[in-house]
């Protein structure tokens, strides 16, 4: 039987208010899809394997910090993961995207949900002011390397990145590496047998 909402409820033990906003928040994304395209309309049925088991994977790998964490989330679509790290109470997540439209969807789910602290910021992160991320995140946006350019102004030698990846990651590993010096292990996305999260530290250009 294919994972639902029930294995999602157990495998991250939220509380039923949380699993009513992501009720809430798929409704959305069906309606707003048929307007735009926020996700591969292939991935709907699947959505809570795809889409929110993948994005709050990240939320058990963040670091534990004295205060709220703040996380960018560059290249944020139609809200994985940013979103559903603000569904849970993963810290204050700025989502960055650059369409307009995107942006009035996440506003919207964002203040349908009561998630104050999603912060939704439309701009390209490469011109938009920076402030300090204890967390940085992206899925589906750049490369490696692009991402650690982009990011780079918002990190601080603790910053950690979170960066889910495709089959392609170790060739981005290594382009990356050309470029910048960081420590990185790899985790096994438990939502995409072929995915991994890369979660680097001390990312610095060489
Ligand atoms: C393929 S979508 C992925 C969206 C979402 N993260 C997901 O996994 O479903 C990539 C998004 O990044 C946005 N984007 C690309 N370059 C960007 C930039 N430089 N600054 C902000 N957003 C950007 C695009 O507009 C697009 O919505």
């Amino acid at each position: 039987m294919s994972y639902g909402r029930d294995d999602f409820a157990v495998e991250f033990g939220v509380s039923r208010e949380t699993l009513a906003k992501l009720d809430r928040y798929g409704e959305l994304l069906a309606e707003w899809q048929e307007k735009m395209n926020l996700v591969g309309p292939s991935t709907l049925p699947t959505l809570w394997e795809r889409h929110f088991r993948d994005s709050a994977q990240l939320a058990e790998l963040a670091p534990t910090l004295g205060h709220k964490p703040v996380w960018l989330d560059i290249g944020a679509g139609g809200g994985f993961p940013g979103l559903v790290l603000a569904a849970m109470g993963a810290g204050e997540i700025n989502l960055v995207e650059s369409i307009a439209k995107k942006c009035l969807f996440l506003r919207t789910v964002a203040e349908e949900l009561g998630l104050a602290d999603a912060i939704v910021h439309n701009a390209r992160v490469e011109s938009m002011p920076r402030f300090r991320a204890d967390v940085i995140t992206a899925r589906a946006c750049a490369n490696l390397a692009q991402l650690f350019d982009w990011g780079l102004r918002f990190a601080a030698p603790p910053t950690l990145w979170l960066l889910p990846k495709g089959a392609a990651v170790e060739e981005e590993l290594a382009t990356a590496r050309t470029r910048f010096a960081f420590d990185a292990e790899l985790v096994q996305s438990r939502s995409d047998a072929r995915g991994q999260i890369v979660v680097a530290t001390g990312v610095k250009r060489k």
